[in-house]
């Protein structure tokens, strides 16, 4: 393997040293780290990264390789990867190549450097922020020149990225075995496990564009009316806010997973907020404050909502309450309406590599579904 320099640049002009990893080139993103020590073929291709590098802190990546299962849409999505050493080998019986070669063909430009613990304290002190990563001839020019690009770069507040990722036209995911409901699921960047967890419970699912208007998402005369996660600020998404309140107002049960909660709170009138560095990883406990019940569970938000934790509040749409919190940070992470079929959370449920605490969510979603009929 032919190593070439390759520098990480952040936007406060910080820089780290190592050698190209994936394709060669350049790649503006947010900068972003995620604990996660296994699933990052799903990592990578989930939606709701698009446009944010990734720095995972697991110090080998790469081990099993990519296989033609565990894809949770057809691409690779994050607009770069870092990673402290990558697997010499891809080893694993499912395998269909390494992850190198997978970077390589998709254009994702990468970066094997030694400093990711260091990085990894830097982001959780300042933030989240604009990195770029320069590989190859890109790393040739004047470091004043690279700062320069990443400080030109768009930020991730404000941008509105839903429709980027999201399909263009609706599909419809069968029901595995018996059909029992008939679900519309707006996709604003939807992971590939997310219709099959409901699938699997028997559920029909018509995955919309995410520019669907509620008079669309209410054609498909569904049971049920899904959100799914996507990336972006949710402060942007006054289309899909819009398209909510036309289903609450229509009385439909709602479910809504990561930008589908911070689109729910923005319908009962919430507001949302940049967290300093996010979570993204797999180990984050999350209590459900009616059982005091906790799951460890998998994250990927950079955005929260803002909402009063000390008990219901009004909203046009009856009662509400923030049902789960993040022990590590009292940060909202679930959103129940009280008084109609409704309830989200900011954290993934549908999960894969998992873990799985949280799958029991979808069948609540059924049950509510069911209790409408
Ligand atoms: N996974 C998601 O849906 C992320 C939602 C939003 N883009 C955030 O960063 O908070």
């Amino acid at each position: 393997m032919t190593q070439t320099p390759a520098l990480l640049v952040l936007e406060d002009g910080r820089v780290f040293h190592g050698v190209g990893y994936g394709a060669e080139g350049e790649t503006l993103g947010e900068i972003v780290f995620n604990t996660g020590m296994t699933g990052y073929q799903e990592t990578l291709t989930d939606p709701s990264y698009a446009r944010q590098i990734v720095a995972m802190t697991a110090p080998h990546i790469g081990n099993t390789g990519v296989n033609g299962e565990d894809a949770e849409s057809a691409r690779i999505q994050v607009a770069g990867y870092v990673v402290r050493e990558p697997a010499r080998v891809a080893s694993n019986w499912r395998a269909t190549g390494s992850l190198g070669s997978a970077l390589r063909e998709q254009g994702v430009v990468g970066i094997a450097m030694p400093g990711t613990r260091a990085l990894t304290r830097h982001l959780r002190d300042r933030g989240a922020m604009r990195a770029g990563i320069f590989s190859g001839d890109a790393a040739a020019a004047p470091e004043a020149e690279l700062l320069a690009k990443v400080q030109a770069s768009p930020a991730m507040e404000g941008a509105d990225l839903a429709r980027e990722v999201s399909t263009t036209e609706t599909y419809v995911v069968p029901a595995i075995g018996e059909k029992r409901f008939t679900v519309a699921a707006v996709d604003l960047g939807i992971k590939a496990m997310t219709p099959h967890r409901m699938a699997e419970r028997g559920c029909e699912v018509h995955v919309l564009p995410a520019t669907a208007t509620a008079a669309d998402i209410l054609a498909v005369n569904p049971d049920g009316v899904f959100f799914s996660n996507g990336p972006g600020d949710p402060a942007t998404a006054e289309g899909p806010v819009a398209a909510l309140r036309g289903v609450l107002d229509a009385g439909t049960p709602f479910f809504g997973i990561c930008f589908g909660n911070q689109i729910f709170g923005r319908a009962l009138g919430l507001g949302t907020y940049k967290l300093r560095f996010g979570h993204r990883g797999i180990n984050q406990p999350v209590q459900d404050r009616t059982t005091g019940k906790v799951d460890v569970s998998a994250h990927n938000h950079g955005f929260a909502v803002k909402a009063p934790l000390d008990g219901p509040f009004d909203t046009p749409y009856g009662r509400a309450e923030v049902s789960h919190v993040n022990l590590n940070d009292d940060c909202v992470e679930g959103l129940r309406l009280l008084d109609r079929p409704g309830f989200s959370v900011q954290y993934h449920p549908e999960a894969a590599a998992g873990p799985h605490d949280a799958t029991g969510l979808f069948d609540r979603f059924c049950e509510i579904m069911e209790g409408s009929k």
